[in-house]
């Protein structure tokens, strides 16, 4: 199961993103908003990031006008890995070595067709795991506060 959720700079974006997963049979639990009315988008960077790492639903899209802010939402909230994508390398990349859980793409940024592309990839890259979960382990003890260097 699938978490999505916008803003309206990002309403149009996840519409043609649904209308994907409904065309493959993908299910997905839909958090808003539901129009293109101005709304704030921590709102719902927050209740996908919640899903995901709640373990309610496995993997989230997350759609603003340029991704960016509900991505800084969604990160904020523990065991979020949320990535802006503007590109078919870095939707693959963030999958494969981030292990990413949230997909972020920007409305007033990506076309459609090109929001659906990184989708598809995102959602058939697997985790790489290997010299990345080291990595990723630190970010983890960076947001546990427990992260040392030298
Ligand atoms: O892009 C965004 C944040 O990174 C969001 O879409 C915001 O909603 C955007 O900044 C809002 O701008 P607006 O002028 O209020 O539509």
């Amino acid at each position: 199961m699938l978490a999505l959720g916008c803003d309206h700079g990002g309403y149009n974006l996840i519409c043609a993103i649904k209308k994907y997963l409904d065309e493959k049979g993908i299910e997905y639990k839909d958090f808003g908003t539901y129009s293109t009315d101005s709304v704030d988008y921590p709102v719902y960077g927050y209740k996908v990031a919640k899903a995901v790492a709640s373990g309610e639903c496995e993997l989230g899209i997350l759609c603003c006008g340029t991704g960016i802010g509900i991505s800084m939402a969604a990160n904020k909230v523990k065991g979020i890995r949320a990535a802006v994508v503007s590109n078919e390398f870095c939707a693959e990349m963030t999958r494969r070595h981030n292990h990413a859980n949230i997909l972020c793409m920007g409305g007033r940024v990506t076309s459609e067709e090109d929001a659906v592309k990184f989708t598809e990839i995102f959602l058939n890259t697997p985790e790489e795991g290997d010299r990345h979960l080291k990595r990723l382990a630190m970010i983890d003890e960076i947001e546990a506060g427990t992260f040392k260097v030298d």
